[in-house]
């Protein structure tokens, strides 16, 4: 049963529990039912629900674990078969982002760099920052949130020789909405560049049956063509294929579009000025270890990123990337859509 608002206690609705491999779990709830549950694995939310308790963000069925033992394996338990994945848990560690939800990719995007793909930070495990710098009082006000932080570690520093604070503030609002707020801090000596993505599987009906639109007109680097540069002549994206390409200079809101589900998804984005668009399809997906065959079908990742012009800071600058996803019905046309993006 839903709760009201203003008698909701938002620090009781943030609970920490361990997942099965014994890393920390934040679950955020709001009084209306919605919930997002965040991994301290990777600051990977991986989990996202609305009032009605349906899932929003897409999550394979299949986990897959890489371990080491003189050779170099990869192998895939059901996550639905829990002697299996009881016997997995107690032999290995998962050092790979769940495939779904949203992995942040930092500091680096995709293998455009020395760095392992999509950079160290959805790797590792955050800690929870009781003591954050703070905000503007509208990102806590009527929010359940939860603040955390990474530093790079010494094998980081051996590979990316940058000193960072990374803190990452998830929220969910009274109302169900999905906020990021990702700040990066130089604490170098020098100043250093990253590029950076939240990487969002949606989870979508039929991957055939939804319209991306606010990328139309606009050029996009093609990731499926050596990173060639095109302009979209499209009045929205569908699908009908792999699709894997960065938009240059975007608005700050986009809308997918989910015809069968009749609902939309609204991405309100600040300091992210490109946006990934990513299925694999069918081939792809078959090729990759933690992706069900057909569960293509039921993902898009529409990514607010920073990855054209890497960022730069200089010592002590501080650099902020905010996403925030909302779901409507989808007789909320994009037209509506406000560009403001206050909280
Ligand atoms: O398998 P990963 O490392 O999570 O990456 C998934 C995909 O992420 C996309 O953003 C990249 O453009 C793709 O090329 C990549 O396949």
């Amino acid at each position: 049963m839903g709760h009201s608002a203003a008698v909701w206690d938002y620090k009781a609705a943030v609970e920490v529990t361990k997942d099965w491999n014994g890393i920390d779990q934040v679950m955020l709830r709001s009084p209306r039912g919605s919930s997002a549950r965040v991994s301290l694995h990777g600051g990977q939310v991986i989990s996202w629900r609305n009032n009605q308790g349906e899932e929003l963000l897409f999550t394979s069925n299949k986990v897959s674990f890489s371990f080491s033992f003189h050779f170099n394996y990869e192998a895939i338990f059901l996550l639905d078969d829990p002697d299996v994945l009881s016997y997995a848990v107690a032999i290995f560690k998962p050092p790979k982002a769940m495939r779904g939800g949203i992995p942040i990719c930092f500091p680096q995007f995709g293998n455009c760099g020395s760095l392992e793909q999509h950079g160290f930070a959805r790797n590792r495990v955050w800690t929870i920052d009781e003591n954050p710098p703070p905000l503007h009082p509208n990102d806590s006000k009527g929010k359940s949130f939860v603040d955390l932080l990474l530093k790079p570690s010494e094998e980081d520093l051996k590979c990316w020789p940058h000193s960072f604070e990374f803190r990452l503030r998830v929220s969910l609002t009274s109302d169900g909405d999905l906020v990021l707020i990702s700040r990066i801090r130089n604490i170098n000596g020098k100043p250093f560049s990253f590029s950076f993505a939240y990487h969002s599987y949606l989870l979508v009906s039929d991957i055939s049956e939804v319209r991306i639109e606010g990328l139309e007109t606009l050029d996009y680097l093609d990731n499926l063509g050596q990173r060639e540069r095109f302009t979209e002549q499209g009045d929205a994206i569908t699908f009908e294929s792999e699709i894997d390409r960065v938009y240059l200079s975007t608005p700050n809101v986009i809308a997918v579009l989910d015809h069968e589900r009749k609902r939309t998804f609204v991405i309100r984005k600040e300091g992210l000025p490109d946006v990934v668009v990513w299925n694999p399809w069918e081939k792809k997906s078959k090729a990759m270890m933690d992706f069900g065959d057909e569960e293509y079908k039921q993902m898009v990742c529409v990514d607010g990123a920073a990855i054209e012009k890497p960022i730069t800071l200089k010592p002590g600058e501080e650099w902020t990337g905010r996403l925030e996803i909302s779901v409507v019905p989808s007789s909320f046309c994009s037209e509506n859509l406000d560009p403001s993006l206050g909280p």
